[in-house]
This record gives C-alpha cells, structure tokens and sequence, in this order.
C-alpha cells in the first residue's frame, strides 16, 4: 500500500487531506509542521478534528520525509520549494497543489521533476479538471466573436490572485484560440478604459467569508452569452483528488504529470 506523507498538516488543506485519509483508510505514514511548532507530537487526526489516528506531527527534515513514499504539499511557494528539495534528496515523489508560483518557481519543480515524479495542479477537483475542456470547446466554436472572462471567488484568507485555476481556464481557452494568454490577459478593470478589444480575456477576482472555490468562464456575444461555472462545497473534494493522485504517483517514472493524466481525461490542446 502506498506510503503518504502530508506537508503543511495544519493548514486548511493539511487538514482536510489528514481527514479524507481516515476516512479512505490510507496509509498515512507521516504529517508534518513547521519545524519548532507547539503542535510537534499532537496526533494528527486531533488537529484535523477526525479523531485519534495515531499518527504523532513531526518536524519537516530529511528523517520525517524517509517515512512516506509519496507527499503531498499544499502549503505556500517558498516552504513547497524547501520541500521539493528535500523529496528530490530522498527520492520521494510529490503531488503539489501549491499556487501563485512565479515562472521561476514552476521552473524548478520541472526541474525536479527529471528526478522525481511529481503531478503539480492548481485543482484537484474532478469538476474543474473537466470544465478546462468543456472551456476549450466553448472557445472553439463562440471565442472568435465572443468577450470571455474568468470570474474567480474565494475565501478571505487566500493569498494568490486570480487563483491559479482561473489561470490554468485562462490558459487552456488562450490555447484553443492560439492566443498567447501573457499578451491578451487583463487583470481588472477602473476608470476610462473604452471599449472592449474582442481578443482580450478578462479576469475579476471576489474574496469574500468562507468562500470555498467558485468559478466562472463566460462567453458572452451580442444576443446570448454562455457560463461555464464550478463550484466547490467542500475542501475534501481537493483533498480527494490529492490522494487519488498520490495512489496513481507511486511507482511512476521521474516526470510532471497532470490531474487530467491521473482521472484519465483526454489531452487538453
Ligand atoms: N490544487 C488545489 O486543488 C488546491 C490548491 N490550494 C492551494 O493550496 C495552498 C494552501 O492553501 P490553504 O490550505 O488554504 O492554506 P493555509 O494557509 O491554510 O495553509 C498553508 C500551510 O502552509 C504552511 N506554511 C505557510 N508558510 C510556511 C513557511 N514559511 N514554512 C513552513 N510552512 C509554512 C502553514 O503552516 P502554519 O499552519 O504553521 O502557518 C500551513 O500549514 C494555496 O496555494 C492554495 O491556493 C488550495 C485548495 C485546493
Ligand atoms: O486557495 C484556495 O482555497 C484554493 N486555491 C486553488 C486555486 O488557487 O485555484 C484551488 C481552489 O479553488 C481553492
């Protein structure tokens, strides 16, 4: 049975991944925290609020990261990146869930990704994975006439914005349309912009309470409009993803492999 080991065991997701685990009955090997943490030595499933597992918190080191076969990180870009190197030194593999990376940041886990086999996704949701294609198909038959926006809302809390799935809709419609998404992005609007150049995708970002992940990709031409929207009710739905994925990881060859790969839907353009 595969070995799994969770990054960032008391955040929002850390939590969430210690509970879905239980309630798979996983083999969660290890859960850690920030190194001189007061929750070293808690029992995991307390703090995730599941009940006693059995399993003690440790410190992120190289000893804790040799307890797990494949880990899983959705803690912020710096701490994931010191995480990354500690999987690549112990050879383990990663799923990462990580966003507002940098393209340097995401170089490097490419980089990584020539030792280790690593599946990086901004979501894990089986809905969003299948709402990048049906964005593609919308784009090929209406995004020649039609305005597309992303509309992204989540939670106070989030730190990154637009979220980084609003970014990977943005890049698969830019794809479908062979428009380079780095030229024709805007992110926000405000005063006397004037009229709407057609190629243009927009953003708009909500942060709001406790929002979990809402997403929109709208089309909107003269005469209709249509709205490609998802949205997530529970955290435990990424947390599933994650650990589907951990399962598919083990025993892959070093290489960046996808959420489409993992639920086995076709090829994005
Ligand atoms: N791909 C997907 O499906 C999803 C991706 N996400 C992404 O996952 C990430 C985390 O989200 P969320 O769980 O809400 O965030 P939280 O803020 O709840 O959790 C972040 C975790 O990272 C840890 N952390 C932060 N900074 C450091 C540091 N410098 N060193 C060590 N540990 C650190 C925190 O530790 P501490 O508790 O000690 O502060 C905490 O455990 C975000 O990028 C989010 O966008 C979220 C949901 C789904
Ligand atoms: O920070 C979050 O919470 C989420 N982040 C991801 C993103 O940035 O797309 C995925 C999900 O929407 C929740």
């Amino acid at each position: 049975m595969t070995s799994i080991g969770i990054f960032g065991a008391n955040g929002r997701m850390g939590r969430a991944l210690i509970t879905v685990a239980k309630e798979q009955q996983l083999s969660l090997a290890a859960a850690t925290v920030r190194s001189g943490s007061d929750l070293i030595g808690i029992d995991a499933g307390e703090l995730a609020g599941c009940g006693k597992i059995g399993l003690a918190l440790a410190a992120t080191c190289a000893k804790a990261v040799q307890q797990a076969d494949v880990w899983i990180d959705f803690t912020m870009p710096e701490p994931m990146l010191a995480h990354l190197k500690l999987c690549v030194a112990e050879r383990k593999a990663m799923i990462i869930g990580v966003t507002g990376l940098t393209d340097a940041q995401y170089a490097e886990i490419q980089a990584a990704s020539k030792v280790i086999p690593i599946v990086w996704a901004p979501n894990m949701s089986v809905g969003v994975n299948l709402m990048l294609h049906l964005a593609q198909t919308a784009a090929k038959v209406m995004g020649n006439t039609a305005d597309i926006e992303i509309i992204e809302a989540h939670h106070r809390f989030k730190k990154d914005s637009p979220s980084g799935t609003a970014m990977a809709i943005g890049a698969s419609i830019a794809r479908s349309l062979n428009r380079d998404l780095t030229e024709v992005a805007v992110y926000g609007r405000e005063g006397m912009i004037g009229e709407r150049p057609q190629q243009t995708i927009g953003f708009a970002t909500v942060r709001g309470g406790d929002i979990i992940g809402d997403h929109t990709a709208l089309f909107a031409d003269i005469g209709e409009r249509l709205e490609i929207s998802h949205k997530a009710s529970s955290r435990n739905t990424f947390a599933q993803g994650a650990l589907r994925a951990a399962l598919w990881l083990q025993n892959k060859q070093p290489g960046l492999y996808t959420m489409q790969q993992v639920l086995g839907l076709p090829k994005l353009d």
